[in-house]
Protein backbone atom coordinates (compact mmCIF):
# COMPACT_ATOMS: atom_id res chain seq x y z
CA UNK A 1 0.00 0.00 0.00
CA UNK A 2 1.03 3.40 -0.93
CA UNK A 3 1.41 5.66 2.12
CA UNK A 4 2.74 8.48 0.44
CA UNK A 5 3.27 11.25 -2.14
CA UNK A 6 6.04 10.87 -5.14
CA UNK A 7 9.09 12.89 -4.97
CA UNK A 8 10.94 13.76 -2.14
CA UNK A 9 10.43 16.77 -1.71
CA UNK A 10 11.60 19.80 -1.76
CA UNK A 11 8.19 20.40 -0.96
CA UNK A 12 8.67 19.13 2.27
CA UNK A 13 10.51 22.67 2.61
CA UNK A 14 7.98 24.83 1.95
CA UNK A 15 5.29 22.98 4.08
CA UNK A 16 7.27 23.08 7.89
CA UNK A 17 9.61 24.77 9.67
CA UNK A 18 12.44 22.20 8.87
CA UNK A 19 12.48 18.85 6.40
CA UNK A 20 11.18 16.22 8.89
CA UNK A 21 13.84 13.46 10.02
CA UNK A 22 14.09 10.77 7.55
CA UNK A 23 12.68 8.53 10.77
CA UNK A 24 9.55 10.20 10.31
CA UNK A 25 8.93 9.30 6.63
CA UNK A 26 7.34 6.34 5.08
CA UNK A 27 9.55 3.94 2.69
CA UNK A 28 7.80 4.61 -0.86
CA UNK A 29 5.85 2.00 -1.90
CA UNK A 30 5.80 2.34 -5.55
CA UNK A 31 8.46 1.88 -8.00
CA UNK A 32 7.93 5.46 -8.50
CA UNK A 33 9.03 7.00 -5.98
CA UNK A 34 12.57 8.75 -5.71
CA UNK A 35 13.63 10.45 -2.71
CA UNK A 36 11.07 9.24 0.28
CA UNK A 37 8.61 11.26 1.26
CA UNK A 38 7.45 12.35 4.89
CA UNK A 39 5.12 10.60 7.02
CA UNK A 40 3.70 12.47 10.15
CA UNK A 41 3.95 10.46 13.28
CA UNK A 42 3.65 7.60 11.74
CA UNK A 43 7.22 5.88 13.55
CA UNK A 44 8.33 8.66 15.79
CA UNK A 45 7.39 10.55 18.83
CA UNK A 46 8.98 13.83 17.00
CA UNK A 47 6.84 14.99 15.08
CA UNK A 48 8.02 18.11 13.62
CA UNK A 49 10.37 20.73 15.27
CA UNK A 50 7.16 22.93 16.01
CA UNK A 51 5.02 20.22 17.95
CA UNK A 52 8.37 19.15 19.39
CA UNK A 53 9.02 22.36 20.69
CA UNK A 54 5.89 23.17 22.21
CA UNK A 55 5.10 19.42 23.51
CA UNK A 56 9.09 20.05 25.40
CA UNK A 57 9.63 23.42 26.42
CA UNK A 58 7.87 26.07 27.87
CA UNK A 59 7.66 28.78 26.03
CA UNK A 60 4.25 30.40 26.96
CA UNK A 61 5.77 32.52 29.56
CA UNK A 62 7.57 34.48 26.88
CA UNK A 63 5.13 35.41 24.38
CA UNK A 64 3.84 34.28 20.85
CA UNK A 65 7.14 33.43 19.21
CA UNK A 66 5.40 33.23 15.81
CA UNK A 67 5.19 37.18 15.70
CA UNK A 68 8.96 37.27 15.92
CA UNK A 69 11.11 38.41 13.07
CA UNK A 70 14.50 36.34 11.80
CA UNK A 71 17.03 37.21 14.63
CA UNK A 72 20.60 36.11 14.60
CA UNK A 73 21.18 33.95 17.52
CA UNK A 74 23.23 36.82 20.12
CA UNK A 75 20.08 38.58 19.93
CA UNK A 76 17.84 35.64 20.83
CA UNK A 77 16.71 36.22 24.47
CA UNK A 78 14.26 33.31 24.69
CA UNK A 79 14.42 30.80 27.39
CA UNK A 80 13.06 27.04 27.54
CA UNK A 81 12.69 24.93 29.89
CA UNK A 82 13.70 21.00 29.70
CA UNK A 83 13.21 18.93 32.05
CA UNK A 84 12.89 21.17 35.06
CA UNK A 85 16.41 22.86 33.68
CA UNK A 86 16.15 26.78 32.01
CA UNK A 87 18.33 27.53 29.00
CA UNK A 88 18.55 29.55 26.29
CA UNK A 89 17.29 28.67 22.99
CA UNK A 90 19.25 28.31 19.78
CA UNK A 91 18.59 30.22 17.00
CA UNK A 92 17.79 26.85 14.58
CA UNK A 93 15.60 26.42 17.90
CA UNK A 94 14.22 29.90 18.05
CA UNK A 95 13.60 29.62 14.00
CA UNK A 96 11.31 26.41 14.45
CA UNK A 97 9.46 28.56 17.20
CA UNK A 98 9.08 31.08 14.84
CA UNK A 99 8.45 29.11 11.89
CA UNK A 100 10.51 31.12 10.15
CA UNK A 101 12.02 28.65 7.69
CA UNK A 102 10.55 27.94 4.45
CA UNK A 103 11.03 27.16 1.27
CA UNK A 104 11.47 31.05 -0.32
CA UNK A 105 13.97 31.90 2.35
CA UNK A 106 16.07 29.41 3.63
CA UNK A 107 19.14 28.04 1.66
CA UNK A 108 21.63 25.01 2.36
CA UNK A 109 25.45 26.07 1.96
CA UNK A 110 27.56 22.52 1.75
CA UNK A 111 30.69 23.09 2.13
CA UNK A 112 33.42 19.73 1.77
CA UNK A 113 36.34 20.49 3.59
CA UNK A 114 39.34 18.68 1.78
CA UNK A 115 37.32 18.99 -1.87
CA UNK A 116 40.75 17.66 -3.79
CA UNK A 117 40.78 14.10 -1.87
CA UNK A 118 39.87 11.01 -2.25
CA UNK A 119 36.83 10.66 -0.62
CA UNK A 120 35.41 13.90 -1.56
CA UNK A 121 35.59 12.67 -5.45
CA UNK A 122 35.20 8.93 -4.94
CA UNK A 123 31.74 9.47 -2.42
CA UNK A 124 30.50 12.81 -0.82
CA UNK A 125 30.04 14.69 -4.44
CA UNK A 126 28.57 11.92 -6.24
CA UNK A 127 26.34 11.07 -3.35
CA UNK A 128 25.08 14.81 -3.27
CA UNK A 129 24.85 14.73 -7.13
CA UNK A 130 22.63 11.65 -6.35
CA UNK A 131 20.30 12.97 -3.76
CA UNK A 132 20.08 16.43 -6.18
CA UNK A 133 18.59 14.08 -8.82
CA UNK A 134 16.22 11.94 -6.92
CA UNK A 135 14.94 16.13 -5.23
CA UNK A 136 15.84 15.48 -2.32
CA UNK A 137 18.15 18.31 -1.95
CA UNK A 138 16.35 22.11 -0.91
CA UNK A 139 15.14 24.55 -3.78
CA UNK A 140 18.20 26.81 -2.61
CA UNK A 141 21.23 25.28 -2.15
CA UNK A 142 24.83 25.84 -2.80
CA UNK A 143 27.71 23.05 -2.97
CA UNK A 144 31.42 24.41 -1.92
CA UNK A 145 34.76 22.89 -2.25
CA UNK A 146 36.94 24.32 0.21
CA UNK A 147 40.81 23.21 0.25
CA UNK A 148 44.17 24.25 -0.49
CA UNK A 149 44.57 23.29 -3.71
CA UNK A 150 44.90 25.61 -6.42
CA UNK A 151 41.69 25.27 -8.77
CA UNK A 152 38.80 27.94 -10.59
CA UNK A 153 34.95 26.71 -10.23
CA UNK A 154 35.56 25.16 -13.67
CA UNK A 155 38.60 22.75 -12.60
CA UNK A 156 36.45 21.50 -9.33
CA UNK A 157 33.52 21.08 -12.03
CA UNK A 158 35.83 18.98 -14.30
CA UNK A 159 37.28 16.91 -11.24
CA UNK A 160 33.76 16.26 -9.66
CA UNK A 161 32.46 15.36 -12.89
CA UNK A 162 34.87 12.14 -13.83
CA UNK A 163 33.09 10.60 -10.75
CA UNK A 164 29.52 11.28 -11.21
CA UNK A 165 26.92 8.40 -12.33
CA UNK A 166 23.65 8.23 -12.47
CA UNK A 167 21.38 4.91 -10.89
CA UNK A 168 21.34 2.04 -13.62
CA UNK A 169 17.69 2.13 -12.89
CA UNK A 170 17.23 6.14 -13.72
CA UNK A 171 18.47 7.75 -16.37
CA UNK A 172 16.28 10.02 -17.73
CA UNK A 173 17.96 13.73 -17.82
CA UNK A 174 20.79 12.77 -16.72
CA UNK A 175 23.58 14.62 -18.32
CA UNK A 176 21.03 17.51 -17.98
CA UNK A 177 21.03 17.29 -14.48
CA UNK A 178 25.00 17.06 -13.85
CA UNK A 179 25.38 20.51 -15.60
CA UNK A 180 22.62 21.87 -13.55
CA UNK A 181 24.17 20.56 -10.47
CA UNK A 182 27.55 21.52 -11.33
CA UNK A 183 26.40 24.84 -12.01
CA UNK A 184 25.54 25.07 -8.31
CA UNK A 185 29.28 23.93 -7.39
CA UNK A 186 32.15 26.27 -6.44
CA UNK A 187 35.64 26.30 -5.09
CA UNK A 188 37.32 28.51 -2.34
CA UNK A 189 40.74 27.65 -1.71
CA UNK A 190 42.52 28.55 1.56
CA UNK A 191 44.33 26.66 4.30
CA UNK A 192 43.05 25.03 6.89
CA UNK A 193 43.97 26.96 10.08
CA UNK A 194 43.06 30.37 8.40
CA UNK A 195 40.18 32.33 9.90
CA UNK A 196 40.99 35.22 7.16
CA UNK A 197 40.22 32.82 4.10
CA UNK A 198 37.10 31.01 5.90
CA UNK A 199 35.63 34.61 6.33
CA UNK A 200 36.38 35.11 2.60
CA UNK A 201 34.51 31.42 2.60
CA UNK A 202 32.00 32.74 4.27
CA UNK A 203 31.55 36.02 2.24
CA UNK A 204 31.15 33.78 -1.39
CA UNK A 205 28.94 31.73 0.56
CA UNK A 206 26.41 34.80 1.83
CA UNK A 207 26.05 36.12 -1.81
CA UNK A 208 24.41 32.33 -3.61
CA UNK A 209 22.24 32.93 -0.32
CA UNK A 210 21.14 36.32 -1.34
CA UNK A 211 20.05 37.17 1.84
CA UNK A 212 17.91 34.23 3.06
CA UNK A 213 17.82 32.34 6.19
CA UNK A 214 21.37 30.59 6.22
CA UNK A 215 21.93 26.99 7.00
CA UNK A 216 25.38 25.53 6.92
CA UNK A 217 26.76 22.09 6.66
CA UNK A 218 30.59 21.77 6.68
CA UNK A 219 31.73 18.18 5.77
CA UNK A 220 36.05 17.73 7.06
CA UNK A 221 37.10 15.21 4.73
CA UNK A 222 40.92 15.64 5.32
CA UNK A 223 42.71 14.06 7.91
CA UNK A 224 41.88 14.45 11.57
CA UNK A 225 45.29 16.07 12.81
CA UNK A 226 43.24 19.28 10.85
CA UNK A 227 39.67 18.79 12.09
CA UNK A 228 40.05 21.16 15.12
CA UNK A 229 42.02 24.26 12.89
CA UNK A 230 39.14 23.86 10.49
CA UNK A 231 36.22 23.19 13.39
CA UNK A 232 37.66 26.15 15.01
CA UNK A 233 38.10 28.61 11.90
CA UNK A 234 34.92 28.07 10.27
CA UNK A 235 32.53 28.38 13.27
CA UNK A 236 34.66 31.81 14.12
CA UNK A 237 34.50 33.05 10.66
CA UNK A 238 31.84 31.27 8.39
CA UNK A 239 28.59 29.95 10.90
CA UNK A 240 25.60 30.37 9.97
CA UNK A 241 24.54 34.07 11.93
CA UNK A 242 20.62 33.02 11.56
CA UNK A 243 20.44 29.66 10.48
CA UNK A 244 21.67 25.89 11.76
CA UNK A 245 25.76 25.28 11.47
CA UNK A 246 26.59 21.76 11.26
CA UNK A 247 29.49 19.59 10.83
CA UNK A 248 29.86 16.07 9.87
CA UNK A 249 33.62 14.37 11.04
CA UNK A 250 35.04 11.65 9.08
CA UNK A 251 36.56 8.98 11.23
CA UNK A 252 38.71 8.11 12.67
CA UNK A 253 37.77 10.23 16.01
CA UNK A 254 40.86 9.23 17.39
CA UNK A 255 42.90 6.50 18.45
CA UNK A 256 41.84 5.21 21.78
CA UNK A 257 40.07 6.70 24.53
CA UNK A 258 42.19 9.77 25.94
CA UNK A 259 43.01 11.08 22.21
CA UNK A 260 38.78 10.42 21.43
CA UNK A 261 38.15 12.72 24.88
CA UNK A 262 40.42 15.46 23.84
CA UNK A 263 38.98 15.60 20.66
CA UNK A 264 35.28 15.55 21.84
CA UNK A 265 36.66 18.39 24.62
CA UNK A 266 37.89 20.33 21.44
CA UNK A 267 34.93 20.34 19.14
CA UNK A 268 33.03 21.09 22.27
CA UNK A 269 34.48 24.44 22.18
CA UNK A 270 33.32 25.64 19.32
CA UNK A 271 29.93 23.56 18.36
CA UNK A 272 27.23 21.73 20.74
CA UNK A 273 26.92 17.84 20.61
CA UNK A 274 23.78 18.57 18.34
CA UNK A 275 26.27 20.42 15.60
CA UNK A 276 28.72 17.17 15.58
CA UNK A 277 27.65 14.54 13.05
CA UNK A 278 30.12 12.15 13.06
CA UNK A 279 30.32 9.68 10.51
CA UNK A 280 30.51 5.90 10.37
CA UNK A 281 29.11 5.07 6.77
CA UNK A 282 28.68 1.51 7.48
CA UNK A 283 24.85 2.61 9.92
CA UNK A 284 24.15 3.83 6.30
CA UNK A 285 24.16 0.68 4.56
CA UNK A 286 20.66 -0.42 3.65
CA UNK A 287 20.94 -4.03 5.46
CA UNK A 288 22.34 -2.16 8.42
CA UNK A 289 19.60 -0.04 8.35
CA UNK A 290 17.02 -2.67 8.06
CA UNK A 291 18.61 -4.31 11.23
CA UNK A 292 15.85 -2.57 13.49
CA UNK A 293 13.00 -3.15 10.56
CA UNK A 294 13.79 -6.69 10.72
CA UNK A 295 13.74 -7.29 14.47
CA UNK A 296 10.97 -5.00 15.63
CA UNK A 297 8.71 -5.68 12.79
CA UNK A 298 8.79 -9.20 12.38
CA UNK A 299 7.12 -11.22 15.27
CA UNK A 300 9.22 -14.03 14.41
CA UNK A 301 12.52 -12.51 15.52
CA UNK A 302 12.07 -10.63 18.35
CA UNK A 303 11.25 -13.45 20.50
CA UNK A 304 14.10 -15.37 19.41
CA UNK A 305 16.76 -12.57 19.80
CA UNK A 306 18.38 -14.17 23.51
CA UNK A 307 20.28 -16.28 24.76
CA UNK A 308 17.81 -18.74 25.27
CA UNK A 309 18.02 -19.67 21.25
CA UNK A 310 21.46 -17.44 20.20
CA UNK A 311 24.15 -19.66 20.31
CA UNK A 312 26.23 -17.25 18.81
CA UNK A 313 26.64 -14.09 16.29
CA UNK A 314 29.41 -13.45 13.86
CA UNK A 315 29.97 -9.87 12.39
CA UNK A 316 32.33 -10.89 9.34
CA UNK A 317 33.71 -8.05 7.40
CA UNK A 318 36.58 -8.94 4.68
CA UNK A 319 38.20 -7.70 1.45
CA UNK A 320 39.55 -8.75 -1.19
CA UNK A 321 42.38 -5.96 -1.77
CA UNK A 322 45.17 -4.93 0.30
CA UNK A 323 45.91 -1.44 1.86
CA UNK A 324 47.00 -0.01 -1.51
CA UNK A 325 47.37 3.63 -1.65
CA UNK A 326 46.21 4.11 2.31
CA UNK A 327 49.64 2.35 4.01
CA UNK A 328 51.05 5.20 5.70
CA UNK A 329 47.11 6.26 6.88
CA UNK A 330 46.58 2.88 8.22
CA UNK A 331 49.50 1.83 9.46
CA UNK A 332 48.78 4.37 12.14
CA UNK A 333 45.41 2.47 12.79
CA UNK A 334 45.52 -0.96 11.82
CA UNK A 335 42.15 -3.13 11.48
CA UNK A 336 40.85 -3.15 14.68
CA UNK A 337 40.66 0.63 14.89
CA UNK A 338 39.90 0.99 10.85
CA UNK A 339 37.11 -1.67 11.33
CA UNK A 340 36.24 -3.32 14.29
CA UNK A 341 35.80 -0.55 17.00
CA UNK A 342 33.39 1.38 14.22
CA UNK A 343 31.90 -0.16 11.75
CA UNK A 344 31.57 -3.85 13.55
CA UNK A 345 30.46 -2.63 17.00
CA UNK A 346 28.12 -0.28 15.93
CA UNK A 347 26.43 -3.41 13.64
CA UNK A 348 26.72 -5.07 16.73
CA UNK A 349 25.03 -2.58 18.97
CA UNK A 350 22.13 -2.01 16.84
CA UNK A 351 21.54 -6.10 16.27
CA UNK A 352 22.01 -6.65 20.11
CA UNK A 353 20.08 -3.17 21.84
CA UNK A 354 16.84 -3.93 23.75
CA UNK A 355 14.00 -2.10 21.70
CA UNK A 356 14.46 1.37 22.44
CA UNK A 357 11.05 3.48 23.35
CA UNK A 358 10.70 5.18 20.19
CA UNK A 359 12.55 5.63 16.74
CA UNK A 360 13.86 9.32 17.92
CA UNK A 361 17.37 9.58 17.24
CA UNK A 362 18.27 9.81 21.49
CA UNK A 363 16.08 6.64 22.16
CA UNK A 364 18.03 4.80 19.54
CA UNK A 365 21.53 5.73 21.11
CA UNK A 366 20.70 5.32 23.89
CA UNK A 367 19.65 1.96 23.88
CA UNK A 368 23.24 1.57 22.18
CA UNK A 369 25.28 3.15 24.62
CA UNK A 370 23.80 0.74 26.74
CA UNK A 371 24.54 -2.25 25.30
CA UNK A 372 27.77 -1.11 24.62
CA UNK A 373 28.58 -0.33 28.38
CA UNK A 374 27.06 -4.23 29.60
CA UNK A 375 30.03 -4.99 27.60
CA UNK A 376 33.29 -6.52 29.07
CA UNK A 377 36.74 -5.00 27.43
CA UNK A 378 38.50 -7.27 24.71
CA UNK A 379 41.80 -8.93 26.62
CA UNK A 380 44.80 -10.31 24.75
CA UNK A 381 43.65 -14.14 25.20
CA UNK A 382 40.10 -13.27 23.21
CA UNK A 383 41.87 -11.58 19.85
CA UNK A 384 43.64 -12.82 17.38
CA UNK A 385 45.88 -11.00 15.06
CA UNK A 386 47.13 -11.19 11.48
CA UNK A 387 49.09 -9.43 9.06
CA UNK A 388 49.48 -10.36 4.99
CA UNK A 389 52.47 -11.28 3.31
CA UNK A 390 53.17 -11.91 -0.42
CA UNK A 391 51.74 -14.48 -2.31
CA UNK A 392 52.28 -15.60 -6.13
CA UNK A 393 49.15 -17.20 -8.26
CA UNK A 394 48.81 -17.53 -11.73
CA UNK A 395 52.12 -16.05 -12.41
CA UNK A 396 51.08 -12.72 -10.43
CA UNK A 397 52.84 -11.61 -7.72
CA UNK A 398 50.06 -9.92 -4.76
CA UNK A 399 52.22 -7.54 -2.47
CA UNK A 400 53.36 -8.43 1.23
CA UNK A 401 51.41 -5.13 3.41
CA UNK A 402 55.24 -3.95 4.14
CA UNK A 403 56.01 -3.96 0.55
CA UNK A 404 54.05 -1.01 0.59
CA UNK A 405 56.43 2.24 0.79
CA UNK A 406 54.67 4.33 3.05
CA UNK A 407 54.80 1.29 5.66
CA UNK A 408 57.52 0.53 7.63
CA UNK A 409 59.45 -3.11 6.81
CA UNK A 410 59.02 -4.26 10.70
CA UNK A 411 55.87 -2.48 10.60
CA UNK A 412 53.59 -4.77 13.14
CA UNK A 413 50.24 -3.49 12.19
CA UNK A 414 47.57 -5.67 12.14
CA UNK A 415 45.57 -6.05 9.00
CA UNK A 416 43.25 -8.89 10.33
CA UNK A 417 41.79 -9.12 13.47
CA UNK A 418 39.40 -12.46 15.47
CA UNK A 419 38.10 -11.45 18.52
CA UNK A 420 35.45 -12.50 20.93
CA UNK A 421 33.05 -10.29 22.65
CA UNK A 422 30.53 -11.01 25.43
CA UNK A 423 27.44 -8.57 26.82
CA UNK A 424 26.80 -9.20 30.42
CA UNK A 425 23.36 -8.34 30.41
CA UNK A 426 20.15 -10.57 30.92
CA UNK A 427 19.64 -10.97 27.46
CA UNK A 428 22.50 -12.29 26.66
CA UNK A 429 24.46 -13.25 29.09
CA UNK A 430 26.85 -15.89 27.81
CA UNK A 431 26.79 -15.34 24.19
CA UNK A 432 29.85 -15.29 22.23
CA UNK A 433 30.31 -11.87 19.87
CA UNK A 434 32.46 -12.89 17.40
CA UNK A 435 33.80 -10.22 15.30
CA UNK A 436 36.52 -10.86 12.13
CA UNK A 437 37.46 -8.41 9.78
CA UNK A 438 40.24 -8.45 7.23
CA UNK A 439 42.19 -7.10 4.35
CA UNK A 440 43.65 -8.70 1.80
CA UNK A 441 41.30 -11.85 1.98
CA UNK A 442 39.55 -14.37 -0.66
CA UNK A 443 36.84 -12.56 -1.13
CA UNK A 444 35.20 -9.29 -0.32
CA UNK A 445 31.74 -9.66 2.06
CA UNK A 446 30.80 -8.06 5.32
CA UNK A 447 27.80 -9.95 6.95
CA UNK A 448 26.18 -10.83 10.23
CA UNK A 449 25.80 -14.66 10.98
CA UNK A 450 23.74 -15.65 14.01
CA UNK A 451 23.86 -19.27 14.72
CA UNK A 452 20.98 -20.59 16.68
CA UNK A 453 20.67 -23.29 19.34
CA UNK A 454 20.41 -26.96 18.23
CA UNK A 455 16.31 -28.33 18.71
CA UNK A 456 16.37 -30.74 21.57
CA UNK A 457 15.55 -34.38 21.33
CA UNK A 458 15.26 -33.98 17.60
CA UNK A 459 13.37 -36.37 15.88
CA UNK A 460 15.27 -36.45 12.90
CA UNK A 461 18.61 -36.61 14.22
CA UNK A 462 19.07 -40.22 12.28
CA UNK A 463 18.45 -38.76 8.68
CA UNK A 464 21.48 -37.99 7.11
CA UNK A 465 22.19 -34.99 8.25
CA UNK A 466 24.40 -33.97 12.05
CA UNK A 467 21.39 -32.02 13.18
CA UNK A 468 23.43 -30.62 16.34
CA UNK A 469 25.75 -28.89 13.82
CA UNK A 470 23.22 -28.13 11.36
CA UNK A 471 21.57 -25.51 13.42
CA UNK A 472 19.56 -23.29 11.75
CA UNK A 473 21.89 -19.99 10.69
CA UNK A 474 20.13 -16.33 9.99
CA UNK A 475 22.59 -14.53 7.52
CA UNK A 476 22.59 -10.55 7.02
CA UNK A 477 24.72 -9.88 4.15
CA UNK A 478 25.67 -6.36 4.11
CA UNK A 479 27.58 -6.46 1.32
CA UNK A 480 28.23 -7.15 -1.52
CA UNK A 481 24.16 -9.12 -3.22
CA UNK A 482 22.41 -7.53 -0.31
CA UNK A 483 20.77 -10.46 1.04
CA UNK A 484 19.03 -12.11 4.19
CA UNK A 485 18.36 -15.74 4.54
CA UNK A 486 17.69 -18.32 6.63
CA UNK A 487 19.33 -21.73 6.82
CA UNK A 488 16.87 -24.43 7.49
CA UNK A 489 16.75 -28.48 7.31
CA UNK A 490 14.60 -29.59 4.74
CA UNK A 491 13.32 -32.73 3.32
CA UNK A 492 14.53 -33.69 -0.02
CA UNK A 493 11.67 -34.92 -1.84
CA UNK A 494 10.88 -38.04 -2.50
CA UNK A 495 9.57 -41.12 -1.34
CA UNK A 496 12.20 -41.74 1.25
CA UNK A 497 13.21 -39.31 4.06
CA UNK A 498 16.20 -37.72 3.78
CA UNK A 499 17.49 -34.26 5.05
CA UNK A 500 19.34 -31.51 3.47
CA UNK A 501 20.42 -28.09 4.29
CA UNK A 502 18.29 -24.93 2.05
CA UNK A 503 17.91 -21.55 2.24
CA UNK A 504 14.50 -19.48 2.81
CA UNK A 505 16.11 -16.64 0.82
CA UNK A 506 15.20 -12.59 0.47
CA UNK A 507 18.15 -11.74 -2.52
CA UNK A 508 17.42 -7.99 -2.74
CA UNK A 509 18.33 -7.77 -6.43
CA UNK A 510 15.42 -10.24 -7.18
CA UNK A 511 12.84 -9.06 -4.74
CA UNK A 512 13.70 -5.05 -5.46
CA UNK A 513 14.07 -3.99 -8.56
CA UNK A 514 15.28 -0.17 -7.37
CA UNK A 515 19.02 0.19 -7.08
CA UNK A 516 20.23 0.58 -3.36
CA UNK A 517 21.38 4.01 -2.40
CA UNK A 518 24.99 4.50 -1.43
CA UNK A 519 25.51 5.13 2.16
CA UNK A 520 26.63 8.43 2.26
CA UNK A 521 23.76 9.37 0.33
CA UNK A 522 20.91 8.83 3.20
CA UNK A 523 24.01 9.99 5.88
CA UNK A 524 24.06 13.29 3.97
CA UNK A 525 20.45 13.81 3.58
CA UNK A 526 20.11 12.72 7.54
CA UNK A 527 22.74 15.39 8.27
CA UNK A 528 20.99 18.15 6.21
CA UNK A 529 17.81 17.16 7.83
CA UNK A 530 19.25 17.64 11.11
CA UNK A 531 18.16 13.64 11.65
CA UNK A 532 20.80 12.12 14.00
CA UNK A 533 20.24 8.76 14.37
CA UNK A 534 22.58 7.48 11.91
CA UNK A 535 25.34 9.26 13.56
CA UNK A 536 27.88 8.73 16.71
CA UNK A 537 26.81 10.23 20.07
CA UNK A 538 29.95 11.26 22.17
CA UNK A 539 28.89 8.85 25.02
CA UNK A 540 28.69 5.87 22.37
CA UNK A 541 32.50 6.77 20.85
CA UNK A 542 33.36 6.85 24.73
CA UNK A 543 31.75 3.56 25.26
CA UNK A 544 33.45 2.09 21.95
CA UNK A 545 36.84 3.42 22.53
CA UNK A 546 36.78 1.86 26.29
CA UNK A 547 36.48 -1.69 24.98
CA UNK A 548 39.20 -1.83 22.56
CA UNK A 549 41.36 1.11 24.43
CA UNK A 550 43.41 -1.45 26.86
CA UNK A 551 43.84 -4.23 24.55
CA UNK A 552 45.58 -1.90 21.55
CA UNK A 553 47.67 -0.16 24.50
CA UNK A 554 48.66 -4.08 25.70
CA UNK A 555 48.90 -5.27 21.80
CA UNK A 556 51.43 -1.98 21.18
CA UNK A 557 53.48 -2.31 24.33
CA UNK A 558 53.63 -6.25 23.94
CA UNK A 559 54.53 -5.83 20.49
CA UNK A 560 53.08 -8.84 19.61
CA UNK A 561 53.38 -10.13 16.15
CA UNK A 562 50.55 -10.67 13.55
CA UNK A 563 50.32 -14.29 12.46
CA UNK A 564 51.28 -13.86 8.63
CA UNK A 565 48.86 -14.94 5.97
CA UNK A 566 49.29 -15.27 2.69
CA UNK A 567 47.31 -12.40 0.19
CA UNK A 568 44.19 -13.55 -0.97
CA UNK A 569 43.95 -16.29 1.75
CA UNK A 570 40.89 -16.98 4.31
CA UNK A 571 43.03 -15.30 6.47
CA UNK A 572 45.54 -16.48 9.79
CA UNK A 573 44.41 -20.19 10.97
CA UNK A 574 44.49 -18.39 14.64
CA UNK A 575 41.64 -17.55 13.69
CA UNK A 576 40.07 -20.37 13.52
CA UNK A 577 41.60 -22.19 17.08
CA UNK A 578 40.19 -18.99 18.67
CA UNK A 579 36.27 -19.91 17.29
CA UNK A 580 36.97 -23.42 18.41
CA UNK A 581 37.71 -22.80 21.78
CA UNK A 582 33.98 -21.38 22.43
CA UNK A 583 32.72 -24.81 20.40
CA UNK A 584 32.18 -22.69 17.35
CA UNK A 585 32.40 -22.63 13.26
CA UNK A 586 33.49 -19.39 11.49
CA UNK A 587 29.86 -19.32 9.37
CA UNK A 588 31.86 -18.19 5.87
CA UNK A 589 34.10 -20.88 5.94
CA UNK A 590 31.21 -23.66 5.98
CA UNK A 591 30.68 -25.87 2.88
CA UNK A 592 27.05 -24.38 2.45
CA UNK A 593 28.38 -21.23 2.45
CA UNK A 594 28.86 -21.56 -1.69
CA UNK A 595 25.62 -22.49 -2.54
CA UNK A 596 24.10 -19.44 -2.16
N1 LIG B 1 39.20 7.72 1.39
C1 LIG B 1 38.39 6.87 1.96
O1 LIG B 1 37.96 5.88 1.37
C2 LIG B 1 37.95 7.08 3.37
C3 LIG B 1 38.35 8.18 4.09
N2 LIG B 1 37.91 8.38 5.36
C4 LIG B 1 38.31 9.57 6.12
O2 LIG B 1 37.89 10.72 5.40
C5 LIG B 1 38.84 11.76 5.53
C6 LIG B 1 39.32 12.17 4.15
O3 LIG B 1 39.87 11.06 3.50
P1 LIG B 1 40.64 11.18 2.11
O4 LIG B 1 39.87 11.99 1.14
O5 LIG B 1 41.05 9.81 1.75
O6 LIG B 1 41.92 12.00 2.55
P2 LIG B 1 43.04 12.65 1.66
O7 LIG B 1 44.35 12.16 2.16
O8 LIG B 1 42.75 12.51 0.21
O9 LIG B 1 42.94 14.18 2.13
C7 LIG B 1 41.89 15.06 1.74
C8 LIG B 1 42.48 16.41 1.45
O10 LIG B 1 43.05 16.94 2.66
C9 LIG B 1 44.23 17.69 2.35
N3 LIG B 1 45.34 17.09 3.09
C10 LIG B 1 45.84 15.84 2.99
N4 LIG B 1 46.87 15.66 3.85
C11 LIG B 1 47.00 16.81 4.50
C12 LIG B 1 47.87 17.24 5.52
N5 LIG B 1 48.79 16.45 6.05
N6 LIG B 1 47.75 18.51 5.98
C13 LIG B 1 46.80 19.32 5.49
N7 LIG B 1 45.96 18.95 4.50
C14 LIG B 1 46.05 17.73 4.03
C15 LIG B 1 44.45 17.55 0.86
O11 LIG B 1 43.92 18.71 0.23
P3 LIG B 1 44.78 20.00 -0.13
O12 LIG B 1 46.21 19.60 -0.17
O13 LIG B 1 44.24 20.44 -1.45
O14 LIG B 1 44.47 20.94 0.97
C16 LIG B 1 43.61 16.37 0.45
O15 LIG B 1 43.14 16.46 -0.86
C17 LIG B 1 39.94 11.22 6.43
O16 LIG B 1 39.65 11.58 7.75
C18 LIG B 1 39.81 9.71 6.26
O17 LIG B 1 40.28 9.02 7.39
C19 LIG B 1 37.03 7.52 5.95
C20 LIG B 1 36.59 6.41 5.29
C21 LIG B 1 37.03 6.07 3.97
O1 LIG C 1 36.01 3.03 6.73
C1 LIG C 1 36.55 2.26 5.95
O2 LIG C 1 35.77 1.53 5.16
C2 LIG C 1 36.30 0.94 3.97
C3 LIG C 1 35.29 -0.12 3.54
O3 LIG C 1 34.08 0.51 3.24
P1 LIG C 1 33.07 -0.17 2.22
O4 LIG C 1 31.86 0.68 2.29
O5 LIG C 1 33.74 -0.16 0.88
O6 LIG C 1 32.87 -1.56 2.70
C4 LIG C 1 37.65 0.33 4.19
O7 LIG C 1 38.19 -0.09 2.97
C5 LIG C 1 38.56 1.36 4.81
O8 LIG C 1 39.81 0.76 5.14
C6 LIG C 1 37.96 1.94 6.06
O9 LIG C 1 38.73 3.07 6.48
Amino acid sequence: MALSSPKCPSSQFALRPSPAPRSQRVAAASSSLSCPPIPRRLFSKRVSSQSRANRRWNVASVHDARTLPISPAKEIDLKKVENGVSSAISAEEYRDLAGLSTRENSTVSITVVGASGDLAKKKIFPALFALYYEDCLPEHFTIFGYARSKMTDTELRNMVSKTLTCRIDKRENCSEKMEQFLGRCFYHSGQYDSEENFAELDKEIKKHEAGRLSNRLFYLSIPPNIFMDVVKCASKSASSANGWTRVIVEKPFGQDSESSAALTRGLKQFLVEDQIFRIDHYLGKELVENLSVLRFSNLVFEPLWSRQYIRNVQLIFSEDFGTEGRGGYFDNYGIIRDIMQNHLLQMLALFAMETPISLDAEDIRNEKVKVLRSMKPLQLEDVVIGQYKSHTKGGFTYPAYTDDKTVPRDSLTPTFAAAVLFIDNARWDGVPFLMKAGKALHTRRTEIRVQFRHVPGNLYRSFGTDLDRATNELVIRVQPDEAIYLKINNKIPGLGMRLDRSNLNLLYAARYSKEIPDAYERLLLDAIEGERRLFIRSDELEAAWALFTPLLKELEEKRIAPELYPYGSRGPVGAHYLAAKHKIRWGDLSSEHYKI
